[in-house]
């Protein structure tokens, strides 16, 4: 199997890496990374003390769209707003039944594709840990997770080759609630974000759980507005997991164990894109839910919050102040 990787960041590398033990892959991305990639190949460490090494060469790292020709599979792993024009650019090169497999958060990506790739087959995957990117061509996995892919004779292959290497695909029959589920946990995106602070120091503090809780108790009314139940990820139910953050500390940190291993470089996507000065995805978080939340007649403003200042911190740039726990709770003023 050919498989191409578009977007070769955080995802696109760690995921790469590991396919590249049993198909040929090919990393399309920018200079700073493709260039590593060559020089170093790429190394993926792990919160569980785990080391994958890709040697220079084992696969190709490009920035041309054109590499995309003749795969069979392509993965898109760029950050949402890029999705579209990076389809397009390789658009020219698929064949018709090169299969498209979606492994960004939020709710409206493989739609997004479909409205450019519309004769393809566009599937929904979900990566459920969180990937560090330590130098270009080197990444952590900062926590424990899986990468999700639909039930669908279409990646059947993929599938079977992925469950082949250290990082195995695991199917679901529903993606739909598998992504909503996953819309929950990138709630937190944006605490770390503005907290810019580690995930597992934002988890260990109370405040910072009840701004997400905030935020989850009104996707949740949303989502139920829209007839959709979450799937359930772990051992703690999607409906229940805001109930469990605002436990205390000492508490909701032996369940969340149960749930979750967290190193202490683990962050979130958000916050790279803080770091490095670009324009986040909170409109796919947070965002989408204000917008349900308006089609469904439910308040959201907690969210609305975050969203809010989210952008303010796109428009401060780096230097920016960092959230504290209690301030970023009057601010979403749940009160509890
Ligand atoms: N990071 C994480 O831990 C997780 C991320 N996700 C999701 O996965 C998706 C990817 O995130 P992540 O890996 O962090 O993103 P990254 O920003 O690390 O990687 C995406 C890469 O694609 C590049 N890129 C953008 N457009 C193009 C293009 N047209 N051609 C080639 N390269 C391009 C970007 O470059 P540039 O920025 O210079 O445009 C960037 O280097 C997101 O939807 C994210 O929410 C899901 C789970 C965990
Ligand atoms: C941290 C994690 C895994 C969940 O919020 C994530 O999806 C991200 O960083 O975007």
């Amino acid at each position: 199997m050919r498989a191409a990787v578009l977007g070769a960041g955080s995802i696109g590398c760690v995921v790469g890496a590991a396919l590249s033990e049993t198909a040929e892959v090919r990393l399309i991305g920018r200079p700073r990374v493709v260039d590593a990639v060559r020089e170093h190949g790429l190394r993926v460490t792990g919160y569980d003390g785990s080391e994958h090494r890709v040697p220079a060469g084992t696969l190709e790292a490009t920035t041309h769209a054109a590499a995309a020709e003749g795969c069979d599979v392509l993965l898109v792993t760029v950050k949402s707003g890029a999705t579209q024009e990076a389809v397009r650019e390789v658009q020219p090169y698929l064949r018709p039944d090169t299969v498209v497999v979606s492994l960004q958060n939020g709710l409206r990506n493989t739609d997004r594709i479909r409205e450019v790739l519309r004769a393809h087959a566009v599937l929904a995957g979900m990566v459920s840990f969180n990937v560090v990117q330590t130098d270009p061509a080197v990444l952590h996995r900062a926590t424990s997770g899986e990468v999700m892919v639909a039930d669908d004779p279409a990646v059947a292959d993929l599938a079977d080759l992925a469950s082949r290497t250290w990082l195995p695909f695991r199917t679901r029959t529903d993606m739909v609630e598998v992504q909503y589920a996953k819309l929950l946990l990138n709630l937190m995106n944006a605490v770390v974000a503005l907290a810019d602070r580690p995930l597992k120091e934002c988890l260990g503090e109370r405040d910072y759980r009840r701004v997400l809780a905030a935020c989850q108790r009104e996707a949740l009314a949303v989502f139920a507005a829209q007839g959709v139940r979450p799937a359930r990820l772990g051992p703690i139910p999607a409906a229940a997991a805001a109930r469990v953050l605002t436990l205390p500390d000492a508490l909701f940190t032996r369940l969340a164990a149960a749930q979750l291993q967290v190193d202490p470089n683990a962050r979130s996507s958000m916050w790279d894109d803080l770091q490095r000065g670009r324009t986040t995805e909170i409109e796919e978080l947070q965002g989408a839910v204000v917008q349900l939340g308006a089609e469904h007649g439910v308040a959201t403003p907690a969210c609305a919050r975050m969203v809010e200042l989210v952008h303010d911190a796109e428009d401060a740039g780096p230097g920016r102040g960092a959230w504290s726990g209690p301030g970023l709770l009057a601010e979403v003023a749940t009160g509890r």
